[in-house]
């Protein structure tokens, strides 16, 4: 089953322009890294997919789950894993408990919830600061509890905006560890703007500019948009080639 956009158009309210208009992508098997400029649409996309936004017109679908059809909604919520840019903790709620309440947000059991938010917990290093309150976390710790929160639950697809922003070295190292430990039959898409963290890890690069998809390839391909014998920087020189034609 696939994640699709058909012709989806979206515009936030009271913005005069629109940031997607009749955009039209299926999320291809195994990783993929979202790239693209400020305010290129990579959230707004990202959230649509998730149905944390719905498209002004033009669908979104998981295999045959659509998620404005109200009785299909439950079913794909839980199929669609999203990690937000923006992590909030919980008032009052420990980082294992807010984790839980995460996966019984998705349907799962009290007792299933409790049990895959330790997992998601050791996936993420945080197992150590399971009792802690989350609303004293750093911001990097609020993050992988971020991503704890999408591990909880058994998603089909996952949606990770920016997962690494703000992770120091060991833990964005971590976090392509997990990556890779990921069943690779199960779609993962990361918006990120490090663009140096760029590795054989992901099978596909996608670079979004305007809400318009500028480059799909491989990271070979990718990387081979570089400018011949160029710089100690060859993967932002290639980005900066797709989205201002420079060289
Ligand atoms: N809540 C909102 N209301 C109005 N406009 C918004 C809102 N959120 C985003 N936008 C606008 O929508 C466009 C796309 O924003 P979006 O956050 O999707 O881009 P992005 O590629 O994720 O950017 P960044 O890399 O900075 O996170 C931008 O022009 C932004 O200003």
């Amino acid at each position: 089953m696939e994640l699709s956009f058909e012709e989806v158009s979206f515009r936030y309210r009271r913005s005069p322009r629109p940031v997607l208009t009749d955009f039209t992508w299926q999320v291809p098997p195994g990783r993929t890294v979202l790239l693209g400029p400020n305010g290129a649409g990579k959230s707004t996309l990202l959230a649509l997919g998730a149905d944390a936004l719905r498209p002004s017109s033009g669908r979104v679908r998981f295999g045959d789950l659509c998620p404005s059809r109200g009785r299909d909604r439950a079913a794909y919520r839980r199929a669609v894993g999203w990690m937000p840019q923006q992590i909030h903790a919980v008032p009052g709620l420990r980082v294992q408990e807010q984790v839980a309440y995460a996966g019984w947000l998705k349907g799962l059991s009290r007792r299933e919830a409790w049990a895959a938010a330790a997992t998601a917990l050791r996936q993420v290093a945080l197992s150590d600061l399971a009792e802690r309150k989350t609303s004293t976390l750093s911001g990097g710790q609020l993050r992988r509890v971020g991503l704890a929160q999408v591990l909880v639950h058994d998603a089909q697809v996952l949606l990770l905006d920016e997962p690494t922003a703000g992770l120091d070295p060991a833990q964005r190292a971590r976090f392509r560890e997990l990556l890779a430990a990921l069943p690779p039959e199960r779609p993962v898409v990361v918006s990120t703007h490090q663009v140096d963290d760029l590795t054989d890890l992901f099978d596909t690069v996608v670079v979004l500019d305007d809400g318009v998809i500028r480059f799909v390839g491989t990271v070979a391909e990718f990387m081979g948009l570089a400018p011949a014998g160029g710089g100690a920087r060859p993967a932002e020189a290639a980005y900066a080639q797709i989205v201002t034609g420079e060289r």
